[in-house]
C-alpha cells in the first residue's frame, strides 16, 4: 500500500518517517477518544501556564515537563493495553481485568507524584502571593 509518503516509505530516512507518522495518528485517535487523556493535557496546559506566570527556575520546569511527558506517556501506554484487552476477549476474564487495572495502578502512582511535584513546586508561590 502506498504510505503516500516521500520515497514510499523506503530507505531508512522514509521508515523513521513513517513510524513518527503512525505515532503522531496513535497519539491523534487517543486524544480524540480518551477522555483521560483529555484531563491530562488540560492539567498539562494548566501546569505550563503556571509555571509561566510564576516564573520558576530551570531545575522546576525539569520536573514540571517530566511530570507532563511521563503523565501523557503513561496513560498512551494504558490506553494501548486497554484496546489490546478488548481486542482479546469482550467477555469477561479475572486476567483482562488485572490488565487494565495494573495498567491504570501505573498511571495513578505516576498522577501522585506528578501532583506532588505540581505542589512542591507551586504552592509555596501561591501562599506568599495570597499569604501577604
Ligand atoms: N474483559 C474484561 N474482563 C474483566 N474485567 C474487565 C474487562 N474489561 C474491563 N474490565 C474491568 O472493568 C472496569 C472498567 O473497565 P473499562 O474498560 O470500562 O475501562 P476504564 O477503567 O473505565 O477506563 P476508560 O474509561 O479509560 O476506558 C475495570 O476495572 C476493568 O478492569
Amino acid at each position: 500500500m502506498d504510505s503516500g509518503l516521500p520515497g514510499n516509505g523506503r530507505g531508512p530516512g522514509g521508515r523513521l518517517l513513517k513510524s513518527f507518522v503512525y505515532a503522531l495518528s496513535g497519539i491523534g485517535s487517543a486524544i480524540k477518544r480518551e477522555r483521560n487523556l483529555q484531563i491530562h493535557i488540560f492539567a498539562g496546559t494548566v501546569a505550563i501556564g503556571l509555571s509561566i506566570l510564576f516564573s520558576i527556575s530551570k531545575m522546576e520546569w525539569l520536573f514540571i515537563l517530566l511530570a507532563i511527558a511521563g503523565m501523557l506517556s503513561l496513560e498512551l501506554l494504558n490506553t494501548a493495553v486497554e484496546r489490546v484487552v478488548d481486542l482479546v476477549t469482550e467477555e469477561f476474564h479475572p486476567i483482562a481485568k488485572q490488565a487494565k487495572d495494573i495498567a491504570a495502578g501505573a498511571v495513578l502512582v505516576y498522577a501522585c507524584l506528578s501532583l506532588l511535584i505540581g505542589a512542591i513546586i507551586f504552592l509555596p508561590k501561591i501562599t506568599l502571593i495570597f499569604g501577604r
